[in-house]
């Protein structure tokens, strides 16, 4: 089970290209809280998301979606732990400093990828997380990310 608002949902003015309500032809991943430091995702793949073959994923389409699914929950935790509702007073906001993927077995484009996020480490800086991607039920993709915090007119 899950918080019923998506993270996405609560973070004003992103028109993000992976993650961005305001970006009508973006992904517009949706991100939720399981527990303390973990988030899920549920992707829908586009045909138009395929990769050389058409039955899998773009990796490309996989590195966003691992990107911003990670980005989101480090903003979320960020107001967490400002002890504030996400998306309330002033911004919060992060950027990808480090985002390594590892490629390990090909994602179907006609179904559903789940991710997963967690958050391994957190300063005032900085946020350390590892996200998984499944499809078919085996893991096609891991990815160590950092989140940077910026400015708020970043
Ligand atoms: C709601 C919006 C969701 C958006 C989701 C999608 C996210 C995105 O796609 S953002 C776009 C892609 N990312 C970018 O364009 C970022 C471009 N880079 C930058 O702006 C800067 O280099 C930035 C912000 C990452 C770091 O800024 P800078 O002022 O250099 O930070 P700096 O003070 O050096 O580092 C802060 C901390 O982060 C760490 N850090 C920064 N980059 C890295 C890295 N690549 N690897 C490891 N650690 C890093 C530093 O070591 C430092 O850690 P500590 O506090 O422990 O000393």
């Amino acid at each position: 089970m899950h918080e019923p608002a998506a993270i996405q949902d609560q973070i004003p003015e992103n028109h993000c290209y992976g993650c961005g309500p305001e970006n009508d032809r973006g992904l517009q991943i949706k991100s939720y809280w399981t527990g303390e430091d973990e988030t899920v995702c549920t992707f829908t793949p586009s045909p138009h998301h395929c990769a050389g073959p058409t039955q899998y994923l773009n990796g490309g389409i996989i590195a966003t979606v691992m990107d911003c699914h990670t980005i989101c929950t480090a903003i979320a935790d960020g107001y967490r732990q400002a002890g504030r509702a996400t998306g309330t007073g002033d911004k919060i906001w992060y950027a990808t400093g480090k985002l390594d993927v590892q490629y390990r077995a090909p994602a179907l484009i006609d179904e559903p990828v789940e991710l997963t996020a967690k958050i391994l480490e957190r300063s005032e800086r900085k946020t350390h997380l590892q996200c998984e991607l499944k499809s078919g039920g085996r893991v096609c993709a891991t990815a160590d990310v950092i989140a940077v915090r910026v400015p708020d007119n970043w």
